[in-house]
């Protein structure tokens, strides 16, 4: 079970690696805000330029679903869960997308249960190595299946900006196909929809902390 120690640590580490806060909050599953909060409880200074330091804890919180990732037995249950959640769509759909990493085991089970072709979408981040990310395009794997002229359900463990589901259904509908819904684990964000694709989520996180 990570902890906010464990968090700080590996925050920690990325940050040593020359990783930017906002690529630290991808690799973490958190928000920019607190990969700064937990880099700067590491003891690292921060990014020239930046806001000015978060002194107070910030609102978001880590999921960690390993106990759900590492065993396949729990990771079906849980995307026939998620299957179930969008079954019930009279819309006639052929194909579900699955984000990688962690949306493509998912994608997998819930493309089974729910009869449509699979394929994998590696988002634009994960082909950033260094410069600006906005000069890397993310892509389709060539091992699954093609998006022209499918209607797709796209797959995610976490939404937390969003960022990654909206890249994924652009690239979907630049490849052809037609997004119909979108699926998650969890929704950091409780989104009703992207760019016009509604999103359903097993979880919500709602913060019920006062308003500053
Ligand atoms: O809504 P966003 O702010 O875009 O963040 C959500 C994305 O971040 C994580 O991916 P990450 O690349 O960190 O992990 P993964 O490759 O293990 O899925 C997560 O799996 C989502 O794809």
């Amino acid at each position: 079970m990570k902890n906010v120690d464990n968090l700080i640590e590996s925050a920690t580490e990325l940050a040593g690696r020359g990783l930017s806060r906002g690529e630290i909050a991808d690799e973490l599953n958190v928000s920019r805000e607190t990969a700064s909060w937990l880099v700067e409880r590491g003891g690292v200074e921060s990014e020239p330029d930046q806001e000015p330091r978060a002194t107070a804890s910030p609102q978001d919180i880590h999921v960690d679903w390993s106990a759900i990732g590492r065993d396949s037995r729990r990771l079906t249950h849980v995307s026939h869960a998620m299957a179930d959640l969008i079954s019930k769509d009279d819309t006639d759909v052929g194909l579900t997308v699955g984000i990688e990493k962690a949306g493509v085991p998912l994608a997998t089970v819930i493309a089974n249960e729910l009869d449509t072709d699979i394929a994998a979408y590696g988002p634009a981040k994960h082909q950033w190595e260094e410069g600006d990310i906005e000069d890397f395009d993310g892509g389709f794997s060539q091992n699954f299946s093609a998006v022209s002229d499918q209607n797709c359900y796209i797959i995610d463990d976490i939404i937390t900006s969003g960022t990654t589901m909206k890249e994924t259904i652009t690239a979907v509908r630049e490849h052809g196909g037609t997004p119909v819904g979108c699926v998650v684990l969890v929704d950091k964000q409780g989104l009703d929809e992207i760019d016009g694709v509604p999103v359903s989520s097993l979880m919500n996180v709602v913060s019920v902390a006062p308003e500053e």
